[in-house]
């Protein structure tokens, strides 16, 4: 049986002010700190152990991961960084509140940009976008820097890095932890639950959170599971779920 350990980064600094973040690179709060390193703790008393760490180019997801290697004790492992794990990119909706988004255009609107398949954002103008010239992004081509992204966006991007490098190593036997976002994660989600169109709205990912997947040979999900406080994870998943509506 394989095993592949996923995990959101822990809250940050515009998921406390409750604004889109998609490629803007915001760092984590105290609190996402503690998230992680807690994650980090939830996997070493459960036996987990890592020999090879993805995560995206974004400081957050970067810095969730150097804390739960930390706590595991692991931060000799290789660790690979590439945009595909990057959130999706939220276009003209990046730095906005959400509840105040929801506010002048409705919750249902709101609803659609945050969590349907193939609507996108509004596109970002390119003299704002966060990734235009931004050095870590040297390798891509200027035309691979999304303007938005819906979530069919995300998992066009998402899919080839699982086929090409994440399902090969884990098939491999390496032992491998993901450090993502809420959204490159649910794109990974979609398809290795095989979740259609429709039911991927309704699904969330709680921040700082392991999400172990459990694998045939054939990497065939056989079961996925949170570790840690059922009914707190279930009040994560919630809050999640309602940061995308007005206030009453
Ligand atoms: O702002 C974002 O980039 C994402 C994740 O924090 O938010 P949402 O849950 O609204 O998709």
């Amino acid at each position: 049986m394989h095993k592949l350990v996923l995990i959101r980064h822990g809250q940050s600094q515009w998921n406390l002010e409750n604004r889109f973040s998609g490629w803007a690179d915001i760092d984590l709060t105290e609190q996402g700190v503690a998230e992680a390193r807690e994650a980090g703790q939830l996997l070493k008393q459960a036996g987990f152990s890592f020999d090879l760490a993805h995560t995206s180019r974004l400081t957050r997801a970067v810095r969730t991961l150097w804390h739960v290697q930390d706590e595991m004790d692991a931060m000799w492992i290789p660790v690979v960084t590439d945009w595909r794990l990057n959130e999706r990119h939220y276009g003209g909706l990046t730095g906005l509140n959400k509840a105040e988004t929801a506010a002048r255009f409705g919750d249902e609107q709101v609803k659609i940009w945050r969590r349907s398949y193939d609507t996108p954002p509004p596109p970002q103008d390119r003299a704002e976008n966060p990734a235009v010239g931004d050095p870590r992004y040297a390798d891509l081509a200027p035309e691979q820097i999304p303007d938005t992204e819906c979530l069919k966006d995300t998992v066009e991007r998402v899919l080839p890095y699982w086929h090409e490098s994440l399902a090969p190593a884990i098939k491999a036997g390496r032992k491998v932890v993901v450090a993502a976002h809420g959204n490159s994660l649910r794109a990974l989600v979609k398809y290795l639950d095989n979740i259609s169109d429709e039911d991927i709205v309704e699904l969330n990912i709680p921040n700082g959170v392991p999400l172990v997947y459990e694998f045939d040979d054939e990497l065939r999900p056989l079961r996925h599971y949170y570790l840690g406080d059922a009914e707190a994870i279930a009040a994560k998943l919630a809050a999640v779920a309602n940061q995308g509506k007005a206030k009453a």
